[in-house]
Order: C-alpha cells, then structure tokens, then sequence
C-alpha cells in the first residue's frame, strides 16, 4: 500500500516557480529521503504536504485519502506529524509538557472539569502524564522530563521535536534537516533512532537533509529536487553516483 502518492504538484511565489509537475509515490513503512541543492524546493514540498501551503495544481494522497488543500490541523490528523528546519520547541515549558501539548487533541477534559479540578481532568492528566512519559522512553528522554526543554543539549532537543510529532500518532512523519547542526556522534545516534521509529511505531518516514552519511546510511530510496523539479529518483546507492546529481550539488 502506497502512504503518500503526490501528483504534478506546482506552487509558484510570484514569478517564482518553487516546485513544478512534482510527483511522489511512498511505499507504507518507507524510510524515504527528498534531497536537492539549497533553494531547490524541499522545504515547499514539506509546506505543500502539511497544508502550510496550498498547491496552485496536484493532489496529495495519504493511504489513498485525499488531502489535497487542507489545513494544518486537518491534515496533521488525518496523520501527517513534521519537525522543522529551525527546532520549534516549546522553549519555557518542560520536556514532559512538550510531549504533553501535542496529545491534547487526543486526551480531552471539559475546561468546566479543568478549572473545577473535577475527576475527570485528574483521570486525563494521569492519562496523559503516563502517555508522554512512554513516548520519551523510547527516546531515552524520560531522566530529563521536568527540566525546561531550551536546557536539553541541542542534539536531545531535536529528539524531543521528533518525540513531539509522534505523539500525534502519525502515519506518516517528515522531518525537515533533522540533523543539521549536530555533531557526528549526534548524527549516528538520530539515524538508530530514526531507524527504531519506523521500525516500532508502524510509520512511514519522508526526510530532507543535506548530511549525505545520514542520507545514504538510513534512506532506501531517494527523490532528488532541482530549481522545483525532480530531477531523479530511485535506489540511493543508484541515485547519489548519478552524474546530473553530483553536478547539480557541485553546482557546475
Ligand atoms: N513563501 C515564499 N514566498 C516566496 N518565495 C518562497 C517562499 N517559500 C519559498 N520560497 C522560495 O522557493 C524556493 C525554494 O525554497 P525552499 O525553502 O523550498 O528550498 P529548499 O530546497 O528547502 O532549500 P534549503 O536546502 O536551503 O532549505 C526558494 O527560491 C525560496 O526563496
């Protein structure tokens, strides 16, 4: 079953075509890498993709549901969770209530049972105290919980940005530079957990980066983006030896 089938996709900015006739097909379960040049078009698609924008043309598909011009949240719940380029994170509020703020739309009290403290609200909290605290387990966050999430090492805080967006219970998660401004040791560590995230919460992967050792060391296949069109996809190993990718990135 195909998680994401993206055809002739198109945005333009004024004059500016950003992503031209883009088409993307997902196999579910897929670690699947979407790499260009700088300014090529993939933080547009990831735009495109969670609602951000709205395609001038194209149809998104998610599990063969349309999606097609949604709004953010419609789409992050029909299952489509992201992280971004720069890390938006909740800089004030602990590494438990982090998690936390992305279950709200699946853990519900009245603001009557909130302000009145009502069994309800405790039920919920307890619910959602347990919930969060599973989902940083997993990321080996838990030991850090009650401090504020700006304290995390910056490494750590991109792994809570992903632990965030799972907790949406996504079908399908996008992450945008995960390991950008991490150190090699970071890198290695993101790409198990990246790894263990698909392999354990039945979820399709689709990342943007620019490390091409994460790239060719976790993505099974490839598309590649050039000034808004794809310029070529498939197999990774087949696609990162193709002349027109390495000229494109070598930019001659
Ligand atoms: N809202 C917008 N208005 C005008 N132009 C935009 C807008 N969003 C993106 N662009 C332009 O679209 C083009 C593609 O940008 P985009 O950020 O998608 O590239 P990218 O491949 O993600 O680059 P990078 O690897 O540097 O992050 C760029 O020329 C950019 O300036």
């Amino acid at each position: 079953m195909k998680a994401l089938e993206v055809k002739n996709l198109c945005i333009s900015f004024g004059g500016l075509r950003a992503v031209q006739g883009f088409d993307l097909s997902i196999e579910k379960g897929a670690l699947y890498g979407l790499i260009g040049p700088n300014g090529a078009g993939k933080t547009t698609v990831f735009n495109l993709l969670t609602g951000v924008y709205k395609p001038d043309e194209g149809i998104v598909k998610l599990e063969g549901k349309d999606i097609t011009g949604l709004k953010t949240t419609a789409i992050n719940r029909a299952g489509v969770a992201r992280t971004f380029q720069n890390i938006r994170l909740f800089k004030d509020m602990s590494v438990l209530d982090n998690v936390k703020a992305a279950l709200t739309d699946i853990y519900k009290y009245s603001t009557f049972a909130g302000i009145f403290r009502l069994p309800s609200y405790f039920k919920t909290e307890k619910l959602m105290n347990e919930k969060a605290t599973e989902i940083l387990e997993v990321f080996d966050l838990d030991k850090e919980k009650n401090i504020l999430a700006s304290n995390l090492p910056y490494g750590k805080q991109r792994k809570l940005e992903i632990a965030r967006a799972l907790a949406t219970n996504p079908k399908l998660l996008l992450l945008d530079e995960p390991a950008a401004g991490m150190n090699p040791n970071e890198t290695i560590e993101l790409m198990n957990t990246i790894r263990f995230v698909r392999d354990h919460f039945d979820i399709t992967v689709l990342l943007i980066e620019h490390d091409m050792k994460l790239v060719s060391g976790i993505c099974e296949e490839l598309t590649v983006l050039n000034f808004g069109e794809v310029l070529t996809k498939g197999k990774t190993s087949k696609v990162l030896n193709e002349p027109a990718v390495i000229t494109a990135y070598l930019g001659e």
